[in-house]
């Protein structure tokens, strides 16, 4: 069959937006994977299939797939590419949209200077919720890896992640942790891996090893666990300016209880149509 799609990305993060409601599709793992492959298929992190919503009080459901072919809960970059997808295409003319992904509802609000803010809920730290193995909760778990022992934080935003301080993002090892990290037996469904510099307490350096898609220009999830983790950690204030090798988000976390925000662009790049 002759896909339709929209390529999107938030700052690098990339993504394959396949409207599920106007053409009828099933997608394997296989069909991901060939479609996610940057050589043999269109290329992308993550596709985004948007589907009749369940829940007659949200405007949007969509599923979330990595390259691998995994599909996921949550998506902090490409919540904001959703929004910008349905603006563009004049499904909705909301400026507050509430949409329906496995993690639940969210509410993604498009700002005056086209950036979109999202409420990405509250983040969750129990270890079973993350999921993680540990005894007990606690801000920092010693997670062994095969050449040295990582001192991290577990946090979840619907999908788990795994957040390390470093020295300096530009020279930590994150090409020979990162994998280590993703697929580390205490994290039973695997990890986000993220590597964290404290800049000051309004600004760190994050680099992100994502689950299932290996290293990405940007991981709003993983912006968002950080500053979570940072702050339980009483590193950082409540509004931090994260800055990614794609570029910087700003997210908002008053503490324990609270929701966490998230702003930043979206940014459409082509329609296409590709044989499947
Ligand atoms: N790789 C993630 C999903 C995509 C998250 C990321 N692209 C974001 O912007 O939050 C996972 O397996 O949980």
């Amino acid at each position: 069959m002759r896909l339709r799609f929209t390529k999107m990305h938030g700052l690098g993060n990339d993504f394959i937006v396949i409207d599920g409601i106007s053409q009828r599709i099933r997608l394997s793992e296989d069909k991901i994977r060939r479609l996610a492959d940057r050589r043999f298929g269109v290329g992308c992190d993550q596709i985004l299939l948007v589907e009749v919503p369940q829940n007659p009080d949200v405007d949007f459901r969509y599923r979330i797939y990595n390259a691998d072919g995994s599909e996921v809960e949550n998506c902090g970059n490409g919540a904001r590419c959703f929004a910008r997808f349905v603006i563009e295409r004049k499904l909705t003319g909301k400026r507050d949209i509430v949409v329906e992904t496995a993690n639940g509802i969210m509410t993604l609000h498009t700002l005056d200077n086209g950036d979109v803010r999202v409420n990405m809920g509250e983040p969750r730290l129990t270890p079973s919720e993350i999921p993680f193995t540990a005894d007990q909760q606690a801000v920092t778990y010693a997670l062994p890896l095969s050449s040295t022992t990582l001192e991290i934080s577990a946090v979840s935003m619907g999908n788990p992640h795994a957040v390390a301080l470093v020295d300096d993002v530009n020279t930590a090892p994150v090409e020979q942790w990162g994998p280590e990290v993703e697929s580390h037996p205490l994290f039973p469904q695997r990890v986000n891996a993220g590597f964290m510099q404290i800049v000051s307490r309004q600004e760190i350096n994050l680099r992100v090893y994502e689950r299932g898609s290996g290293e990405t220009l940007a991981c709003g999830t993983g912006a968002c666990a950080a500053v979570v983790a940072g702050r339980l950690r009483n590193l950082l204030d409540s509004v931090v300016k994260v800055n990614l090798p794609g570029g910087s988000l700003t997210i908002e976390w008053q503490g324990e209880g609270q929701t966490v925000l998230m702003s930043g662009p979206a940014t459409h790049v082509f329609h296409g149509q590709v044989k499947i």
